[in-house]
């Protein structure tokens, strides 16, 4: 896909705002579905708002959109508040542009005239401009008369994105757009994607219950439980600190090992494990995968990290072994190449990482 940089395609007329969300709460009848939810999006930023299915990520965007009226709260874009108390603009004034899960794109009309959909109040040739310019960003000029219907996934998926930012917007809100795309494609798409983000430099908020996708996708990732915000933070803080065991096992592969800490380290089946923050007590100590190192042979007597090899996944750039502690515990280790040992064959593994996160059992 050409980019902005490479065709000389002009920015978003828009300059960026920053995106507020304050204490918005939202109930279907008597259920809660938004419990307070703030978060904040710096200008031209981009945030994944993170949450398994059901939790209330699309409620959210739709109230940002104006598709939808919060309980109580407020959203402000910049110095307008778009709803809040007292206060409502109108959809179609709030400078919010949707990108919808299924794309939503009208199958009757031509991809120039969806594209152009938002635009119906602009005079007939700055409605050409803008819907040219936005398909040159998105990189399918050539497409304009063809019906979206023969169109490819991925090709679809970029018109609606043309579709959202033709209007100049200065929010973008994309929920989940790459879910409608095969696995092949996905990472194709998203890579695309993400360099237009980057070129358009909107205000953005992108859905998604997908850890890979919004750690790559954005600086700052809001993971949302059950209407509620759990932790927000940069992709690197939230997958090394972790707010609770719930986050820690829903952004990556976690080992949770037992332990006893005191002092700065918890003593566990891995041997001595440095522990961040002094936690003491009985604790889960967080182990990702690939703080492990794993080596073939056995341990000396009863020492520290015995294990034997239950299963082994290859996965060409690296490796995840399935190891079985002398005490039962189940762990997975990640090392990079090829495999070093094979099934049912004795290892010694070892604690390689930084001051790990501990949770209190009791807690
Ligand atoms: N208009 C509505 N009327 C009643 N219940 C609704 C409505 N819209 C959403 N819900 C319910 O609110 C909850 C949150 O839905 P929402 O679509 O916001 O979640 P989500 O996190 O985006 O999930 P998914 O990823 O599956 O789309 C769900 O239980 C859903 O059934």
């Amino acid at each position: 896909m050409s980019s902005r940089r490479e065709s000389g395609v002009p920015p978003s007329a828009a300059s960026p705002v920053d995106l507020r969300v304050t204490d918005v709460t939202k109930a279907f009848g008597e259920v809660p579905v938004l419990r307070g939810v703030s978060l904040m999006v710096g200008a031209g930023g981009t945030l994944a708002l993170l949450g398994p299915s059901g939790c209330g990520k699309t409620t959210l965007l739709r109230i940002v959109a104006g598709l939808e009226d919060p309980d109580g709260g407020t959203v402000a874009a910049g110095d307008r508040v778009l709803v809040g108390p007292g206060d409502r603009i109108p959809p179609e004034r709030r400078r919010v542009g949707m990108v919808f899960q299924d794309w939503a794109l009208f199958p009757h009309l031509t991809v120039a005239d969806n594209v152009a959909y938002g635009l119906r109040r602009l005079g007939k040739e700055k409605i050409g401009t803008r819907v040219r310019d936005a398909l040159e960003m998105v990189g399918l000029s050539a497409l304009a008369d063809r019906a979206p219907g023969t169109l490819s996934g991925g090709q679809q998926q970029r018109i609606a994105l043309a579709r959202a930012i033709a209007p100049q917007p200065s929010v973008l809100l994309l929920d989940e757009p790459f879910s409608n795309l095969d696995a092949a494609l996905r990472v194709r798409v998203r890579t695309e994607v993400h360099q237009l983000l980057a070129d358009l430099g909107i205000t953005t908020v992108v859905v998604t219950h997908d850890q890979e996708e919004a750690f790559v996708l954005a600086e700052n990732v809001a993971v949302i439980r059950d209407g509620q915000i759990v932790q927000q933070g940069p992709p690197t803080t939230i997958y090394a600190r972790p707010a609770d065991r719930w986050v820690a096992e829903f952004v990556g592969d976690a080992n949770l090992v037992p332990g006893e800490s005191s002092g700065g380290a918890a003593m566990t089946v891995l041997g001595r494990i440095p522990v961040a923050d002094r936690v003491s007590g009985t604790v889960d100590v967080l182990v990702r995968p690939e703080s492990v190192a794993i080596s073939p042979g056995g341990a000396a007597g009863d020492a520290a990290g015995a294990a034997r090899v239950e299963l082994v996944e290859f996965y060409g750039h690296d490796t995840v072994t399935l190891v079985r502690m002398e005490n039962g515990q189940l762990l997975r280790v990640r090392s990079s190449g090829p495999p070093v040992a094979e099934r049912g064959a004795p290892v010694v593994v070892a604690y390689q990482g930084p001051a790990a996160v501990a949770y209190r059992i009791d807690a």
